[in-house]
């Protein structure tokens, strides 16, 4: 479903992203974890397109991830969620539900406001909603095109604790769909039940890329470590 190959990403001389390869199966929910500033933002920017990578091959679904074919396929929640100021939270739905040919979108947006209790504030302009209102419209928006690949940078982040509590749902629910998800978080335990696979980034490289029980098998000094234990052990300063 995704496949990157060499992915490097300069900011002026810094390597923010030093060459990096890693693939998502069909199906596979993958964890993202990494310190601040290990390059998780910049990767995920690049493979969406936002970003223009330095050098790198990346594909989505056997596209160029750069093509409507393998943008018709993803969704992205970016870390920090853009709104338009002078449209109001039903007028983001539609114009989602539009430009994806969403159909019966009336409805699952109706569902979606609801499940992050939106409903009340379906009328009000992006430009008066709260970082926590503008962080679930964006998720709202990811998830009404029903795609199947996810990008989720940071998705917890100004969340009340019932919006959070939906997501880790949400997230369930996608996983048992068959659907794709790459999301990078600092809350561990977020990811440590669902992720088939953790990938940690640190200074712009993969330093581990397995299954959870993998890594632990061949970081682990034989205790029983938590997720959180093996990332600080994996990205702790020599
Ligand atoms: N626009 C930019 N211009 C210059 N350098 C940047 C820019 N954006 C990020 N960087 C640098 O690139 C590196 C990777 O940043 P990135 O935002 O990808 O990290 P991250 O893993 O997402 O961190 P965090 O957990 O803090 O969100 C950092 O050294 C950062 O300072």
């Amino acid at each position: 479903m995704l496949a990157v190959e060499g992915l490097v990403k300069k900011y002026g001389k810094q390597n923010a992203v030093n060459d990096i390869s890693f693939s998502l199966q069909g199906g596979e929910v993958v964890g993202l974890l990494g310190p601040n500033g290990a390059g998780k933002s910049t990767t995920m920017k690049c493979i969406v397109g936002l970003l223009r990578k330095t050098a790198g091959k990346i594909e989505i679904g056997g596209h160029d991830h750069l093509s409507v074919a393998a943008k018709k396929l993803f969704s992205y929640i970016p870390e920090t969620p853009h709104v338009y100021d002078l449209l109001t939270v039903w007028e983001h739905l539609q114009f989602i539900a539009q430009a994806y040919h969403v159909s019966d979108w009336k409805e699952k947006a109706e569902q979606w406001i609801e499940i992050y209790e939106l409903s009340d504030k379906r009328d009000k302009l992006g430009r008066d909603l709260s970082k926590g209102m503008r962080q679930k419209v964006s998720i709202c928006c990811a998830l009404l095109p029903d795609p199947e690949l996810l990008f989720f940078d940071e998705p917890m982040i100004g969340l009340d604790p019932k919006a959070i509590k939906n997501t880790k749902r949400i997230f369930n629910e996608l996983k048992q769909r068959g659907k794709t998800i790459l999301v990078s978080t600092h809350l561990i335990d977020s990811v440590e039940t669902i992720a088939d696979r953790i990938m940690i980034m640190k200074n712009g490289n993969i330093i581990g890329n397995d299954t959870l029980a993998n890594l632990k098998a061949s970081f682990d000094q034989g205790g029983d470590s938590s997720l959180e234990d093996l990332f600080l052990e994996l990205t702790k300063d020599e």
